[in-house]
């Protein structure tokens, strides 16, 4: 038997269902982290990584059909700290000197969906067991986890 028409699809209005069709919960797999490199000590800032932050899909697939924009935050310090970006790839690559938190949320095309806040840590040194240690400095390095954005999408 081929695809149901709509007429012999069966919908369910749930009793909280507000008008809309009862969701089907959609988790989107995606990778949240940086990666940097180390340039030596630039004399005129001290400014001593390049180093970019991103939110991409854990797969290569085309996000931007739910993702509005995402916005990134990064530490005060930055000119214009506030980053938007409104397509992808999601990412915001810049310069400095030590790690700190980066705020990241997501906004989406469907704007009953609330935005998805994400705290990343910038990583730019490997860190030692031994606290009392120097941070270690390595030419190339990355820090990424695995996350999931689950949403109701209707059916
Ligand atoms: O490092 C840390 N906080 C940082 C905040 C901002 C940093 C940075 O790298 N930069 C500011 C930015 C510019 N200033 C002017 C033009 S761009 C380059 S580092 C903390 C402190 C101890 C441990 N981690």
């Amino acid at each position: 038997a081929g695809t149901p028409s709509s007429s012999s699809v069966a919908h369910d209005y749930g009793p909280d269902s507000g008008g809309r069709l009862k969701g089907v919960r959609v988790v989107k797999p995606i990778i949240v982290g940086n990666v940097a490199k180390y340039f030596g000590k630039r004399e005129e800032d001290g400014h001593t990584h390049q180093w970019t932050v991103f939110l991409r899909p854990y797969l290569n697939e085309d996000y931007s059909a739910f993702i509005k924009k995402v916005h990134f935050k990064l530490h005060d310090s930055y000119p214009n700290p506030n980053r938007i970006v409104t397509k992808p790839p999601f990412e915001i690559t810049e310069t400095g000197w030590g790690e700190f938190e980066i705020v990241i949320k997501i906004y989406f095309v469907d704007t009953v969906e609330r935005p998805v806040t994400i705290y990343h840590l910038l990583r730019l040194f490997e860190t030692s067991k031994d606290p009392t240690a120097p941070p270690i400095v390595k030419k190339h390095i990355s820090s990424e986890v695995y996350d999931e954005i689950v949403f109701m999408e209707p059916t």
